[in-house]
């Protein structure tokens, strides 16, 4: 069985990126959104994926970004994935992925089995799903707001044909139940991984990626 592959989201210094590369991480995620705590410029965003060690996959998370911004992005940081976590249709991460060349992964937000055919829908176009807790109405972030949904919803599923992560209030204490329950072999994480809002703390990135690669789903 191969390991649990984990994505460390909302990185926002050079000792982030070392923190999750060497407990192991797969994937680093960079936010493009102001509003969140988490959010870094395009120079920040550049300097830490030229920095990021060879074979760490770095993803860009933009909302409803439009071709302009992320022109910007893909122009200035290198990047390996990108992910959409707005309301981007089907159409437009289809458009995003011939437009850009990279991988795209699309975040799709879960509250309840209503929202689970969107994720049909999003695995003909996208080229990973990201299965996250759908955020509350009032709520200022699409993500980052350390919610779990109900895992069951996963349990007992059809399989999907693309790779996909589970996301949503994932915690050091929580992550190998939560891939025990859903099977996921991959996972992602941005609350249960800091001491404050957006302020990664290195000994939870490394207690959560020791969890979750000890775990079987
Ligand atoms: O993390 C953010 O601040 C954020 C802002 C805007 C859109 C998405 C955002 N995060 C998306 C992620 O991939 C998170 O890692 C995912 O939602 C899980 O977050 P958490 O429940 O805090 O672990």
């Amino acid at each position: 069985m191969t390991d649990i592959r984990v994505k460390i989201c909302g990185l926002s210094t050079p000792q982030d990126v070392a923190a999750a590369a060497a407990a192991g991480a797969a994937y680093a995620g960079f936010v493009f959104f102001p509003k969140s705590p988490r959010n870094v410029s395009i120079e920040q965003a550049a300097a830490l994926a030229v920095e990021a060690p060879v074979g760490l996959c770095k993803v860009a998370l933009t909302v409803n970004a439009t071709d302009a911004e992320l022109d910007a992005i893909t122009a200035a940081v290198p990047l390996d994935m990108l992910q959409l976590h707005g309301k981007e249709s089907p159409e437009r991460v289809a458009e995003v992925r011939a437009r850009y060349g990279l991988p795209v992964m699309k975040a799709v937000g879960i509250a309840d089995a209503s929202d689970l055919p969107q994720i049909a829908e999003y695995e003909q176009v996208a080229d990973q799903l990201l299965i996250d807790a759908k955020p509350p109405k009032e709520a200022e972030l699409p993500g980052g707001n350390g919610l779990a949904f109900d895992w069951r919803l996963l349990a007992g599923r059809k399989y999907w044909q693309k790779p996909w992560m589970l996301a949503g209030g994932l915690t050091p204490d929580n992550v190998a139940e939560a891939i025990r329950m859903t099977g996921a072999r991959q996972v992602d994480v941005s609350s249960g991984v800091e001491s404050a809002p957006g302020e990664k703390d290195a000994a939870l990135i490394e207690s959560f990626t020791k969890a979750a690669h000890a775990a079987r789903g």
